[in-house]
């Protein structure tokens, strides 16, 4: 129904979509999700150009919008679109607000539209609402009166762009309940949203947008349970980081203690936790950077606040003198921090492995990653942790 290819999106210097393509089918019900900041409700409002596209295709049903003989509005007016804001006419009663679309733009006469925008009104929720303003109603009531003018245009698809997010708490549900009956009737939309709950019952597939590109995507079940890529897994599990990039012996170890101090103090770790995590860290970089003429060390302290886990993720691309030495693959393994040197005790090794569990160690796309996680200790005193 909607094919979108290659589409990206530059506000100034700001590249906000990379390169995104993805295709909606007629009934599908999409949510877009993921962090503030990487592009979800642009992309929504690209396609159906209320934010220009700076290239790519949006093709709906065969007809290309980009294209310059396109006939952009009546392939806009397929597509609904509900907003944050509602965006209602303050100065029309919401019957008003639900016929005027089909009065003005598809020339239905009013006993017509009328007649519809009740029975809209009625679907909503809303039959007894007729005639009051928009600021006669709750918030709720309003973004249900939207919905309702969305539907009065008969649209193939609805673009919802986070439909509950100006919302008090108290009236998200009204909304989503809306929403999720129009999901049972069988209608195409797309929505940006950060209810998680409602994304994993209503849809049938989520994107997972990140940094201006869909990052991954997939059914609900596998992108909530089983979700195959880190950024994914942290977005999902509301993992909490710290990241340090370390070229050398040279790096600034007392600003990093600050960090880890505060990062457990935020997150409710014992000061025992975060003084381990500095000892594992210690450990790892004096087996790391002993080694002379090594790429810089990509270090990440991640707090997961759904599983409490706190795990130290370490990555390092390979030596120019390891690439030469050995294969790609696996047997580049000597860049694995942990693997037992010609001259070492293993004392550093079995260090960390007193505070931390080795969750994965691998060398895989030429970049070796070893992934710890830190044991949560009891405060000294309390008889109990490492
Ligand atoms: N009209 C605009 N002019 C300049 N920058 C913009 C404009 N609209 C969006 N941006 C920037 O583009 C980036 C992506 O914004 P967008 O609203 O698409 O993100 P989002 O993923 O929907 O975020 P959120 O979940 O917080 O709503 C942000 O950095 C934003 O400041």
């Amino acid at each position: 129904m909607i094919r979108v290819e290659h589409l990206s999106k530059r506000f100034g210097d700001l590249e906000v979509l990379k390169d995104v393509s993805v295709e909606i089918q007629a009934g599908e019900v999409i949510s877009i999700i993921g962090p503030s900041g990487t592009g979800k409700s642009t992309f929504l409002r690209c396609l159906n150009l209320l934010d220009q596209p700076s290239g790519g295709h949006i093709v709906v049903d065969g007809q290309d919008l980009m294209a310059p003989d396109a006939d952009v509005p009546a392939l806009r007016r397929r597509m609904g679109m509900v907003f944050q804001a509602f965006n209602l006419f303050a100065h029309l009663t919401a019957l008003e607000n639900v016929t005027i679309g089909p009065m003005r733009l598809l020339g239905r006469p009013e006993a017509e539209a009328r007649a519809r925008g009740r029975e809209l009104l009625g679907m909503v929720g809303l039959a007894d609402k007729a005639d009051a303003f928009p600021d006669e109603l709750s918030g709720g009531q309003q973004q249900r009166v939207a919905i309702a003018r969305c539907l009065s245009m008969d649209p193939e698809i609805i673009l919802f762009d986070e439909p509950t997010s100006a919302l008090d708490p108290t009236m998200v549900s009204e909304v989503l309940a809306v929403i999720r009956r129009l999901a049972r009737e069988g209608m195409t939309m797309a929505i940006v949203t950060h209810e998680m709950d409602f994304a994993r019952d209503v849809s049938t597939r989520v994107l997972y947008m990140d940094q201006g590109v869909i990052y991954e995507q997939g059914p609900p079940s596998q992108l909530f349970e089983a979700p195959q890529r880190e950024r994914t897994r942290d977005f999902i599990h509301k993992v909490r980081s710290l990241r340090w990039h370390i070229a050398d012996d040279r790096f600034d170890r007392y600003a990093m203690v600050g960090q880890i101090e505060r990062f457990c103090e935020k997150h409710v770790l014992t000061k025992k936790t975060a003084r381990n995590t500095e000892l594992v860290i210690e450990e790892l970089l004096a087996l790391a950077l002993g080694r002379a003429q090594q790429p810089p060390i990509a270090l990440t302290l991640a707090y997961s606040e759904r599983n409490k886990t706190l795990e130290l993720r370490y990555e390092r691309a390979p030596a120019p003198q390891d690439l030469s030495a050995a294969p790609q693959g696996p047997s580049a393994a000597p860049q694995d921090p942990l693997a037992a040197g010609e001259d070492d005790d293993g004392l550093g090794r079995k260090l960390i492995e007193h505070y931390a569990d080795v969750i994965d160690s691998e060398a895989r796309d030429g970049i070796s990653r070893l992934t710890l996680r830190i044991r949560h200790a009891a405060e000294e005193g309390n008889g109990a942790g490492a």
